[in-house]
């Protein structure tokens, strides 16, 4: 076969001058690379081409090089610390970030600790659940209207076995059916009787969707006209 017609092969052949010199004119295009380099540590700020660097931090190792070939300009942007560079360990960017400036610090508070309590056998949400669906009458109201306005006194004298009253966001609740199922336990939902326990339900735990929870044990609205 003949070398002229396999493609595989074929030649691509560079531009050739009129004087037939391909290597110098592929010298002269090299030698037209201009490489510009600055490093930013510590300098301020400093605008380039319309892009404005903020290196406003001593320990800001942001270094730009700006580089042309022929008639393209491009900016390479080197975020790596000198640390990194000398071998030396840095854990991520990210702490080296962390340790720019004190207003960029990123706070981690520690979650407080779970307190909840294993519920008994039948005592599950799920079981609240259930029983919330099938209960003719949780709250003990017996027939009354549970839209009825009902005082901080008359809530302090409900705070006995199947009658234990809570004052929660404006509503007065029977806390006594949700008792053995409250996930936190028996002996903390015991403080909520016969007083107002917003602040301390929204302390522990101000996600809780009460109003659905209790919807059943709504004995009134709390008077607070007094
Ligand atoms: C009055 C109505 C209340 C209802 C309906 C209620 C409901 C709940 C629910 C659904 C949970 C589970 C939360 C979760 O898994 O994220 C829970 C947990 C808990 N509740 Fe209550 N609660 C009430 C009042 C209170 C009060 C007054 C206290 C404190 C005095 C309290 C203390 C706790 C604690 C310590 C936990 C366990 C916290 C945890 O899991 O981190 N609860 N409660």
């Amino acid at each position: 076969m003949d070398s002229d017609d396999d493609f595989t092969f074929c030649q691509v052949s560079l531009p050739v001058d009129q004087d037939g010199l391909e290597t110098k004119k592929l010298v002269s295009d090299i030698n037209s690379i201009n490489i510009k380099e600055e490093s930013s540590n510590g300098s301020g700020s400093t605008r380039d081409n319309g892009v404005m660097w903020k290196d406003e931090s001593p320990n800001n190792f942001v270094s730009k090089k700006q580089e042309k070939v022929g008639s393209l300009s491009f900016n390479v942007i080197d975020t790596t610390s000198p640390k990194q560079l000398s071998g030396q360990v840095a854990s991520s960017n990210a702490e080296a970030s962390l340790q720019k400036s004190p207003e960029q610090k990123i706070v981690v508070r520690k979650p407080a600790p779970r307190a909840k309590v294993p519920f008994e056998k039948g005592h599950s949400q799920m079981d609240w659940l259930k029983l919330t669906r099938t209960h003719p009458d949780l709250a003990g109201l017996k027939g009354q209207s549970n839209k009825r306005l009902i005082s901080l006194n008359e809530v302090r004298q409900h705070q006995t076995e199947g009658s234990m009253w809570t004052v929660l966001k404006g509503r007065v609740y029977n806390l006594s059916p949700y008792m053995k199922f409250h996930p936190g336990g028996v002996d903390i939902l015991m403080k909520a009787v016969g007083k107002d326990c917003t602040s301390l339900f929204n302390k522990y735990h101000a996600w809780v969707n009460a109003e659905f929870l209790l919807e059943k044990c709504l004995v009134g609205i709390l008077d607070d006209s007094q």
